[in-house]
């Protein structure tokens, strides 16, 4: 009878909800059909007014069709929430109404406001909807027994399509008996929230815009300015949390942000993985999401370094090296002789001359080398030019002075234009490409010459061995790491200048200093002609900034020098072996920017069975760090298994059968994550067993969860660098429901089946 009454309950209150929700979609069809009239008009009207009109006509016509569109789309979970609130204490203020209740101890509703994914007005701009950026929203994310505020109940309410499947209240206020219309206010509570956190997962992130918490909610909103800081364990969030600030930023200053947020991901993996979640929140184009492999434009990193060389393209001392790589560069293969003819006699500027001017060419300051150009085919000219008048007389008077200055210009017309000089320039001072001076440094005995201090012979082979498999031009695949050095050396060199250099050009007459800012001009209108993406942002998001290197922050600095930053990370979760180092880089990007720092603290992914395992590895890769804790039980323990015979057939064949099971037990992915040199080896072990599976490299894991993963090898991962036991503590955290730990002869589980580095 109980049970009986509560369905009724539940029911007559899904029946309300429905109500609500079905207003709500007349409304939607209502602007669906004004957003078609505004589009078919808009397509008619021919093109007059003002730029600012018809780029604001643009911008409305975009926002119908992207409306459109996304209603079209049919979105699940469109409205999402609903909060019930004491009388306000005071009117609103700014369209923010008060969160202070008028008297806390008053039972009755006096206002309900529904939220959801946009806000919809009704025709009389009564709000049917609130978006859930806005702040009259927040106290759905903020209120607390403890801290109420004026909200009595919290509801989530679950729909498919438009059909109201569900609802799970929370009751903020026991202690008030409320009401709602005279009568008591219904409290139900099916689990929803606990449901949404175990189910199934796909190759793509959700949005968590119903359920976000508290302390989540405080990241999201934080204030633009300066720098917000995250910390938080593996599972507590912090990806969505970025993603979500931004599409909050976006709402609340679209002026501002609107295509200047940049989101730096680790892996290509992980972009795919959160690619869906801002279209999903209805921000789609304004924010780019790049791998930090892929944050130069036309290079996609598909390498990986070994955690050796990896450590010393990372490091900080990487600048001095490039700086000294880029001026060596200009000076392989150069000619050593120069040798015209002007003037009736032979002109020829010997090694040493030539030494001498390349000095006054590069002078004390930092111009970038390629601009530095028609400085070189100045200064040679004026050698030349001292040679031709070598044996002559000064001049004396000013007629005699004038005469020789208009020699001298002929003689520069001359000379400067002749093929053997021009062939000379070409190969003495080579417009240089990034990846060509990469490419000069894959000769060992090169790059120990010019490494002097700034990395021991040791590293320096390792850096030429990574890149023997560059073109003399540099063609080839680059790592993650290389990428950070292209942008570092596109600075030192400055764009090259165009293949049709050789037309005279008036502004190589002028002084050098004038020839540098002209042509840097010129380059800067030509960019604005050209479409290319965008380099400087208004805020950057970085996620898992603990593996950011010291070379990767310098990268993402220059692209947000006017920038405010979101900075989220686990520093326990670091594959980077130096965090001082990297913390220092970090601190010399956001320099002088007020920080603010947030701490996240409950895990919403792994069960506490596998949260518990993952907690010992924390112990050892980052003693005294606390475990987030954990929200769930799924009521299974870890699996240990181990296989004793030292063949990879007879591992893999563990690791297979082991998928298999696990494919049979979830519903979702499943992964398998190996040390990084067993990635091939891996892929073999899925092969065939469909797109639910997949193989990762330890590194490859990073910011990814499934519902079951198999960690294969432990000490293979936790022996792969210093950081190893780190990247272990990685893997262990994907999983949302089952964890298999599959271990090799070399580390035998005891008898409680426990691996040996596990205790
Ligand atoms: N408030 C929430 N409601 C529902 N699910 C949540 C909530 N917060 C986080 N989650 C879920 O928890 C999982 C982990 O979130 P996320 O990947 O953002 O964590 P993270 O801190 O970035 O983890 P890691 O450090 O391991 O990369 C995701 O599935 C996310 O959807």
């Amino acid at each position: 009878m109980g049970a009986h009454s509560t369905d009724t309950v539940r029911d007559r209150e899904i029946a309300e909800e429905q109500r609500h929700l079905d207003t709500v979609y007349r409304r939607l069809e209502e602007k669906l059909a004004e957003a078609e009239y505004i589009l078919e008009d808009a397509a008619k009207r021919v093109q007059v007014g003002t730029p600012g009109a018809l780029a604001e006509r643009d911008a409305q016509v975009y926002r119908a069709g992207a409306h459109l569109q996304r209603l079209n789309n049919e979105f699940e979970d469109f409205l999402f929430g609903r909060i019930d609130l004491q009388q306000a204490d005071a009117p609103e203020e700014h369209g923010i109404p008060s969160q202070t209740p008028l008297d806390p101890s008053d039972p009755a509703v006096a206002e309900t406001l529904h939220i959801g994914r946009l806000g919809v007005l009704d025709a009389e701009y009564g709000p049917l909807v609130i978006d859930w950026r806005a702040p009259a929203a927040a106290p759905f994310y903020r209120a607390t027994p403890l801290e109420p505020g004026r909200v009595i109940r919290r509801r989530v309410i679950r729909s498919k399509g438009r059909r109201v499947i569900g609802v799970e209240d929370d009751l903020l206020r026991p202690d008030l008996s409320p009401t709602l219309d005279g009568t008591e206010l219904a409290v139900i509570g099916d689990g929803a929230l606990m449901a949404s956190l175990g189910r199934a997962r796909s190759h793509s992130m959700r949005d968590i815009v119903s359920s976000i918490q508290k302390e989540q909610d405080e990241v999201i909103r934080a204030a633009a300015a300066g720098a917000t800081l995250v910390t938080g364990g593996p599972g507590t969030g912090k990806t969505a949390v970025a993603l979500h600030r931004a599409a909050f930023l976006l709402y609340q200053d679209r002026r501002r942000y609107a295509g200047g947020i940049l989101v730096v991901s680790p892996t290509p993996l992980l972009v795919s993985y959160t690619e869906g979640v801002l279209p999903s929140l209805g921000e789609e184009g304004q924010v780019a999401i790049r791998a930090v492999g892929s944050l130069v434009d036309g290079i996609e990193a598909g390498r990986y370094d070994t955690p050796e060389t990896a450590r010393v393209k990372g490091s900080g001392r990487m600048v001095q090296l490039l700086r000294r790589a880029a001026r060596a560069a200009l000076e392989i293969g150069a000619p050593t002789e120069l040798k015209v003819f002007a003037r009736g006699q032979a002109l020829r500027l010997d090694a040493g001359r030539l030494k001498a001017v390349r000095g006054n060419v590069v002078g004390s300051g930092g111009t970038p080398l390629n601009l530095l150009r028609p400085r070189a085919r100045r200064l040679l000219l004026d050698a030349l030019w001292q040679e031709a008048v070598r044996h002559l007389p000064k001049p004396q008077t000013h007629a005699e002075r004038e005469q020789r200055q208009d020699e001298r210009e002929s003689f520069d017309d001359y000379v400067g234009d002749e093929a053997p000089f021009l062939d000379f320039l070409d190969a003495w001072w080579p417009a240089l490409t990034p990846r060509r001076v990469l490419a000069s440094l894959k000769q060992t005995r090169h790059t120990n010459r010019i490494a002097r201090r700034a990395v021991t012979p040791d590293e320096a082979r390792l850096l030429a061995g990574s890149w023997r498999h560059l073109s003399e031009r540099g063609e080839g695949e680059l790592s993650a790491h290389d990428v950070a050095l292209v942008d570092e050396l596109q600075l030192l060199l400055g764009e090259p200048a165009r293949p049709k250099a050789r037309e005279v050009d008036a502004v190589d007459l002028l002084s050098g200093l004038d020839e540098v800012t002209t042509y840097a001009d010129r380059m800067a209108r030509q960019r604005e002609r050209e479409p290319v993406e965008r380099r400087e942002y208004a805020h950057v998001i970085v996620d898992e900034a603990q593996d950011l290197t010291p070379m990767q922050w310098r990268m993402i600095g220059r692209r947000a020098r006017m920038a405010t930053w979101t900075i989220v990370g686990d520093p326990a979760q670091s594959s980077w072996p130096f965090p001082e180092e990297a913390q220092a880089a970090m601190d010399e990007v956001l320099s002088g920017k007020p920080r603010r720092r947030h701490t996240l603290t409950v895990n919403y992914r792994n069960p506490a069975e596998i949260a518990e395992v993952a907690a010992k590895v924390l112990a050892l890769a980052a003693p005294g760090t606390p475990s987030p804790s954990a929200v769930r039980h799924v009521g299974v323990e870890p699996r240990f298994a181990a296989v004793r015979e030292p063949e990879p057939v007879a591992f893999g064949a563990a690791a297979r059968a082991e998928l298999e099971r696990l494919l049979g037990e979830v519903d979702g992915t499943v992964a398998v994550v190996v040390p990084m040199d067993r990635r091939a080896e891996a892929a073999g072990w899925t092969e065939g067993l469909g797109e639910r599976v997949v193989a990762l490299g330890s590194l490859e894991a990073k910011g990814l969860e499934y519902d079951a993963t198999v960690v294969a090898d432990p000490t293979g991962i936790a022996g792969e660098s210093e950081a190893g036991l780190r990247v272990l503590y990685v893997a262990l955290t994907r999983a949302t429901q089952r964890l298999t730990v599959l271990s090799g002869p070399d580390d035998l589980p005891d008898a409680a089946g426990v691996p040996a580095l596990l205790h």
